[in-house]
């Protein structure tokens, strides 16, 4: 690897000046977010085999990311944020970038035989999921995708993230390509299971006769994803310019940590990942991570918003918020399935994450969506809480924190289900905590619990 710092004074990153020439592409990523440039990009960058390894990656919405990316040759600085400085590390693993509605790109990549999995990050809610886990078949994108494909299997009009995947998977099964291995990389419990549903949902609608060959060709890979990555600001990028002497657009900010943990099949391969586990199961690691870490992020997201804190790190700090995050991580811990000694371990590692200062995790980004991120992240410990009689008050607070936020304290609400969250702010408190119940699996809840959640929601909001 050449010295970055040799990049022209000022001027762009380019793969000469860095001295990695483009692998070729065996590799699709659906959503070049933040998120995937500090992690599945950067353990490909970091592969023993990664001359064999090159993604195309494609936008999840705008092209606006692919332009800039593509101007520089997909090359992209990420900044690895330690205690005492930052490291910046150049990536050279997306060797193509294109803007997610490039159907014809994306058909071209799947009909390559040299394609051996597709990796995503298209948050939450991009997976188009209705209550209950399946494809949601009312939303007008979905059925907008499953039209065009039905008339044109090689329709270019295709919009969601199902859609894409089964374009794709019609294109590859037409040209004979062979397996290929799907790994969702989003913080979704089950994220293996929950991409083969909508998927399989999808070619249902469109054309029965895939399912077989998706049987027979497509394994799902189910993930626990790890790493920290805030938006990076223009402070970042004068940081990036002053290290490397370079102009980067599309720099990207991370914590030093990183954990990858996998099950599932890859029938064409995959890069080496230094780091990764492979693992027969990864729900219990999956667990770990989505209530302890996920799960207190959206807890300081809402309740500590609302005391004022813009930051994790200064949220964490306050001793108020830590002893709500410590009450929470109480609960969560009575039912997650890895050992104690391991929960506590978990448990001072991630105060230490939080509490890097230089991380500047906002609290409005980690707020958006939370009809998609509060029942996955406390409904189940919550539930079996509610199962077994009274419930402490640190399982109902996040759901407390969330109803104050909808009522229009702290973060501002942003939600890829707008109506649905508008009308829960605006109805009567004891239906909105009922509904909110009724999400997290706790169908008839007691009406002692309504009153502790209603309490909690008066004292965020006095
Ligand atoms: N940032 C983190 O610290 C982190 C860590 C672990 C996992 N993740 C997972 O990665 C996901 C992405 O996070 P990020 O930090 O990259 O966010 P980001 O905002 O930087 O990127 C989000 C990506 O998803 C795409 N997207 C958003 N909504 C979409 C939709 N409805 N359909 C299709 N594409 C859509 C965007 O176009 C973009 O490419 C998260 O939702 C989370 O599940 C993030
Ligand atoms: O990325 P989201 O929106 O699912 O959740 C916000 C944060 O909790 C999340 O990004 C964490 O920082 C991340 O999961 C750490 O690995």
């Amino acid at each position: 690897m050449s010295d970055p710092q040799s990049a022209a004074g000022g001027g762009r990153l380019s793969r000469q000046e860095h001295g990695r020439p483009a692998a070729p592409v065996r590799m699709v990523h659906l959503g070049v977010g933040n998120f995937f440039r500090a992690h599945q990009a950067w353990f490909t960058e970091r592969s023993q085999d990664s001359a064999e390894w090159g993604y195309a990656a494609f936008t999840g919405r705008s092209a606006e990311v692919a332009n800039a990316l593509a101007e520089q040759e997909g090359l992209y600085t990420l900044l690895v944020r330690e205690p005492d400085g930052d490291r910046p590390e150049v990536i050279s693993s997306l060797s193509a970038v294109h803007a997610g509605d490039d159907i014809e790109a994306l058909r071209g990549c799947f009909e390559s035989s040299e394609l051996a999995l597709v990796t995503s990050t298209v948050t939450e809610a991009g997976y188009r999921r209705a209550t209950g886990g399946g494809l949601d078949l009312q939303d007008p994108d979905v059925v907008a995708d499953i039209e065009a494909l039905r008339a044109n299997p090689e329709s270019n009009e295709v919009r969601t993230t199902p859609g894409r995947l089964v374009a794709g998977l019609l294109a590859r099964a037409s040209a004979d390509a062979g397996p290929i291995a799907l790994v969702p990389c989003d913080n979704v419990p089950d994220n293996g299971a929950m991409v083969a549903r909508v998927v399989r949902d999808l070619a249902t609608e469109v054309d029965p006769t895939l399912l077989d060959w998706i049987e027979g060709n497509v394994t799902v890979v189910t993930t626990m994803v790890d790493r920290i990555t805030p938006r990076a600001t223009d402070e970042d990028r004068e940081t990036v310019a002053d290290l490397l002497s370079v102009q980067d657009s599309q720099v990207v900010v991370t914590e030093p940590f990183s954990e990858w943990v996998l099950a599932g099949e890859f029938p064409r391969g995959r890069p080496e990942w230094p780091g990764a586990q492979f693992v027969d199961d990864v729900s219990k690691h999956e667990q770990r991570k989505l209530w302890l870490l996920n799960g207190s992020h959206s807890l300081m997201a809402y309740g500590a918003s609302i005391l004022g804190h813009e930051t994790v790190s200064s949220a964490i700090a306050d001793e108020t918020v830590r002893g709500w995050v410590e009450e929470w991580w109480d609960v969560a811990a009575r039912h997650l399935e890895v050992e104690a000694e391991d929960v506590v371990a978990y448990r001072q590692a991630l105060v230490e994450r939080f509490s890097n200062e230089r991380i500047k995790h906002l609290l409005a980004q980690i707020a958006a969506d939370g009809s998609q991120k509060v029942p996955i992240r406390f409904g189940p410990a919550l539930a079996a809480e509610a199962a077994q009689g009274e419930v402490p008050v640190g399982a109902t607070r996040p759901v407390a924190a969330w109803i104050a936020h909808l009522h229009g304290h702290g973060a501002p609400v942003t939600d890829a289900q707008q109506d649905t969250v508008s009308q829960l702010g605006q109805a009567e408190p004891a239906e909105a905590v009922r509904t909110v119940l009724g999400w997290m699996g706790i169908e008839e809840p007691a009406q002692s619990l309504i009153d502790q959640v209603l309490t909690q929601v008066g004292e965020f909001e006095s």
